[in-house]
């Protein structure tokens, strides 16, 4: 993916970067077809020469007289009946560019979409969980749009000017005289629109970031809804809203009064312009109605040409910074890429787990959590990890299940690192109940098959109400749906120690060699969490678990009690 960032001028990355994602077939064929939409408009206008010299009984221009005189000679209806072919062509060529545009503005946000969410589900869960989640949303949604809007205006630009360069030579090869003032005429126009445009561009980078800030609001306000209104934040969180909202107008209508005071600039400055030409052309020049007619009607043609590029170049600044956006959370993502699972067999652990001086530390966090940390594990056995809050059980668990690796020191199992690839097949072998699972808005039976390999419905279903029976959620036998029942965004429609045991049977699918149960039994009443009990002591020697949490009774099961807090600080 090219880098944005390191290219010099800003619109010619753009263009490079745009450029190395469609790939060179697509701009080739891209290419020929705006090139012959412009070519058919810049012979169908010349066309008008001879036209225009038979319908006022005029010499055909001696400027021109090497390929008109015999044209001239044709009869009218000929001449107009090709005018008209070479309309209809152009049309259908104009149909087949507007269509791979649309195409290409498609491929460009979903190939930058799925390189995105590629990069970030590929990078280490470290850099992961330091990022705003719903910025990332905000990228992926509209921004990877505004990508594909981007491609669509850049091409627009690229039909623009070579519709514009057609024209104009069309126009020099009838009268470069007359034709010489017109682009004088149009160069005044044009200084007048970069005056007007560099106001518009810092208008539409403000409307872009307010846009953004209103996108983060939103998910995050729905995502935390239930927060703020058991802690009364409601208010504040409407009267944040509502300000961003206003945000939103203001900047709308900055924009939208400077597009509209640039158009009224642009058509009064162009009508002064066309009708001094004309004076020019008729008054000073005394020009045949032969040339002027299809001079005039070129330039006519060029105004909407002009209109079009103008606006596709707003498109383009408006889109352009979220091009840049995506490409530097990919380039960001790409820095902190965890090793790629290469397939092979993960390590077993048949004796024991160790850590040996073992360092942790978080960026921007003063004291690490761990320094010179020592432990091991026998297999097979049950550990308690517990501390008060904050001490580090939650980084031991992510260390020990492969998630994060320490900056310092090893984790071996059976004497084998858990390094590179390795560390990433471990975690084949480790099952992970947390504190708040997560549930989607799916069946039980989808939610228990998340992250299962796909096999045999029968053997997987039965699989499934086994998983479900150790895992003391036998609530589901009951519903009329039994695992077909929905769950409800984020299991909403479940209690959280049923969630919890959801989650512990999906977790016991896995057949983990590593189970880490995080304050598993927190949300669970009295028998729940006998029951929970009763399913550690079936599943001890049968793999190793670790149990993170301050409740005494599961406590009771541990082979080994861990207390960070000792450690705390070593
Ligand atoms: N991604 C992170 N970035 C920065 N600091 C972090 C990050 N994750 C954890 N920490 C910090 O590391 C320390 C250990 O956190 P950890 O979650 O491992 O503690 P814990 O013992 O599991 O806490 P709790 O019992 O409250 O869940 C805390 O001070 C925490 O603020």
């Amino acid at each position: 993916m090219p880098d944005v960032r390191r290219s010099g001028w800003p619109p010619l990355a753009t263009i490079g970067a745009v450029m190395g994602m469609v790939g060179g077939r697509r701009l080739a064929l891209l290419g020929s077809l705006m090139l012959a939409s412009s070519l058919t408009e810049g012979v169908g206008l010349l066309l008008l020469v001879p036209i225009t010299a038979i319908v006022a009984g005029e010499q055909a221009p001696s400027s021109m007289a090497m390929w008109l005189t015999p044209l001239a000679g044709l009869p009218v209806g000929l001449l107009l009946a090709a005018v008209t072919v070479l309309v209809g062509l152009r049309s259908l060529i104009v149909y087949l560019v507007l269509d791979q545009q649309a195409r290409l503005g498609n491929a460009l946000t979903r190939s930058i979409r799925i390189e995105a969410q590629g990069a970030v589900l590929s990078a280490e869960w470290r850099w992961l969980s330091a990022q705003s989640t719903s910025a990332h949303a905000a990228k992926l949604v509209g921004e990877a749009d505004r990508v594909g809007g981007l491609g669509e205006s850049m091409l627009s630009v690229a039909t623009g000017v070579i519709t514009l360069v057609m024209l104009l030579a069309a126009a020099f090869a009838i009268s470069w005289q007359l034709t010489s003032l017109a682009v004088l005429a149009a160069a005044i126009v044009a200084l007048v629109l970069i005056v007007m445009r560099s106001r518009r561009n810092s208008d539409g980078e403000y409307l872009a970031e307010v846009y953004e800030a209103l996108h983060e609001q939103v998910s995050s306000g729905l995502f935390h809804f239930r927060a703020a209104r058991i802690s009364g934040a409601e208010p504040a969180l409407a009267q944040q809203f509502g300000e961003t909202a206003r945000s939103v107008e203001d900047a709308q209508m900055r924009y939208h009064r400077s597009v509209a005071q640039a158009h009224v600039v642009f058509q009064t400055v162009a009508a002064a312009m066309l009708g001094g030409l004309i004076y020019l052309a008729f008054v000073v020049l005394h020009l045949p109605i032969g040339i002027l007619v299809p001079v005039l009607a070129i330039m006519v043609r060029i105004v909407p040409v002009v209109t079009g590029l103008q606006g596709s170049l707003r498109r383009w600044s408006f889109n352009a910074p979220a091009l840049s956006g995506l490409l530097d959370l990919v380039s960001e993502a790409s820095v902190h890429r965890e090793p790629v699972d290469d397939g092979g067999e993960p390590l077993h652990l048949k004796q024991s787990l160790d850590l040996k001086g073992v360092g942790l530390a978080y960026e921007g966090r003063e004291k690490p959590v761990f320094r010179d940390f020592d432990l091991a594990i026998a297999a097979g056995s049950v550990v308690a990890i517990c501390g008060p809050s904050g001490v580090g059980k939650s980084s031991l668990a992510d260390m020990l299940g492969g998630l994060i690796s320490p900056d310092t020191g090893q984790i071996l199992i059976d004497g084998e690192p858990l390094e590179g690839a390795a560390r990433i097949r471990w975690r084949r072998r480790v099952a992970y109940v947390e504190q708040v699972p997560y549930l989607f808005d799916g069946t039980i039976a989808q939610n228990l098959a998340w992250g299962q390999a796909e096999g045999d419905s029968n053997a997987i279903r039965a699989a499934m109400t086994n998983a479900l029976e150790r895992a003391s959620a036998q609530f589901v036998f009951d519903l009329p749906a039994g695992l077909d029942t929905r769950v409800g965004e984020a299991g909403r429609q479940f209690s959280g120690g049923e969630r919890q045991r959801l989650a512990l049977a999906r977790a016991l699918l896995r057949k983990p060699e590593l189970l880490i149960l995080d304050e598993v039994t927190a949300a669970l009443d009295g028998s729940n969490e006998n029951a929970v009990m009763q399913t550690v002591r079936d599943l001890r020697g049968a793999c190793t678990i670790l149990i993170l949490g301050h409740r005494t009774a599961l406590l009771e099961l541990a082979d080994q009690i861990v207390d960070l807090g000792e450690h705390a600080g070593s």
